[in-house]
């Protein structure tokens, strides 16, 4: 198997005696669009900011194209398209003498893929980046993340504070311009909706440690939730329940492994139905699901990445 592009392997990450992330291991291979999600706080930013070598781990490994970004952040820079949650513009250039002045970082720059991409942004050249609507400096953003032709691009949170068409927009930005081309986009989000349609592989991360890490379809494919009879809890035992919740006669349970899952119940002639999820309901599961039986048992099975 190729090398990965992102491989973190054990990474833990404390703020004084905050421990903001415990034992992160996350993989991302060549060419996928990878998202990144959790809750406010969760440690995006953080995971973010040690792949690019802005912050130091206090324990694990972090490959980034094969380079450890703490020792190697320049060689790294240079092959990867950042855009920062809190981007920091030169807000009195013009959004032409910005792109110069980011073309000079860079031997691979390719001013002609810059100057149309403004162009199929509809980015006034002549406005100072300073009088931009935030969705004009995510773009302009964009594009200077991507004109020296990056073979990997790290998007924290591109679509804050952007109203629902701006995202909508972004979304097919990211499609048309950087999908495919061998590019691997890894960016993060807590947008499910617009992070459905786009992204092959996502990871849900928790309080800093990640809970799922799965192809978008396959996550799609193992999550569901399954209705029985009230009093028929007992025939999930052993299974990783992810949320458990009674409506009227009704117990409607998330599992992992929905297949093997419904299989059983199949060959036990239990009478049930099964619900699909989407990425929303699935990340909701995960995060906020409450696994508990009404007798306070648990069977949630600590989870591991795939
Ligand atoms: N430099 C720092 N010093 C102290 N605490 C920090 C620092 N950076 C982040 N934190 C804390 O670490 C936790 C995770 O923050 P992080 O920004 O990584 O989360 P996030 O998932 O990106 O959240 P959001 O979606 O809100 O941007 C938060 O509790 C935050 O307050």
């Amino acid at each position: 198997m190729n090398e990965p592009v992102i491989d973190l392997q054990g990474v833990s990450k404390s703020f004084g005696r905050t421990r903001v992330l415990d034992g992160l291991s996350l993989r991302v291979e060549r060419g996928q669009t990878f998202a990144f999600l959790g809750r406010n706080g969760a440690g995006k930013t953080t995971t973010i900011r040690l792949l690019m070598g802005l912050l130091k781990r206090d324990d694990g490994a972090v490959r980034v194209l094969g380079l450890d970004p703490q020792t190697a952040p320049l060689k790294l820079r240079a092959r990867v398209g950042y855009l920062a949650e809190d981007q920091t513009m030169y807000g009195w250039m013009t959004v032409e003498e910005l792109v110069r002045f980011t073309a000079a970082f860079y031997p691979t720059w390719d001013h002609d893929l810059a100057l149309r991409r403004l162009r199929e942004f509809e980015l006034p050249l002549r406005t100072k980046v300073g009088r931009l609507s935030k969705g004009q400096k995510v773009r302009v953003g964009l594009v200077l993340a991507l004109a020296h032709r990056p073979e990997l691009v790290v998007l924290d949170d591109p679509a804050l504070g952007l109203d629902p068409i701006m995202r909508k927009q972004f979304n097919r930005d990211l499609v048309s311009h950087m999908q495919g081309a061998g590019t691997t986009i890894f960016y993060s989000s807590h947008l499910l909706d617009e992070v459905e349609p786009v992204a092959d592989a996502v990871a849900i991360l928790d309080a800093g440690r990640l809970v799922r890490q799965a192809d978008t379809d396959t996550l799609r494919a193992d999550v569901k939730q399954i209705v029985v009879a009230r009093d028929a809890g007992a025939l999930f035992e052993g299974d990783r329940v992810l949320d458990r919740r009674t409506a009227g006669d009704e117990l409607a349970v998330v599992v992992e492994n929905a297949e093997r899952v419904c299989q059983r119940l199949a060959g036990e002639g239990a009478a049930f139905r099964v619900v699909d999820l989407n990425l929303d309901e699935i990340f909701e599961a995960y995060v906020v699901g409450r696994p508990e039986a009404e007798d306070g048992t648990t069977n949630r099975i600590p989870i591991a990445a795939d």
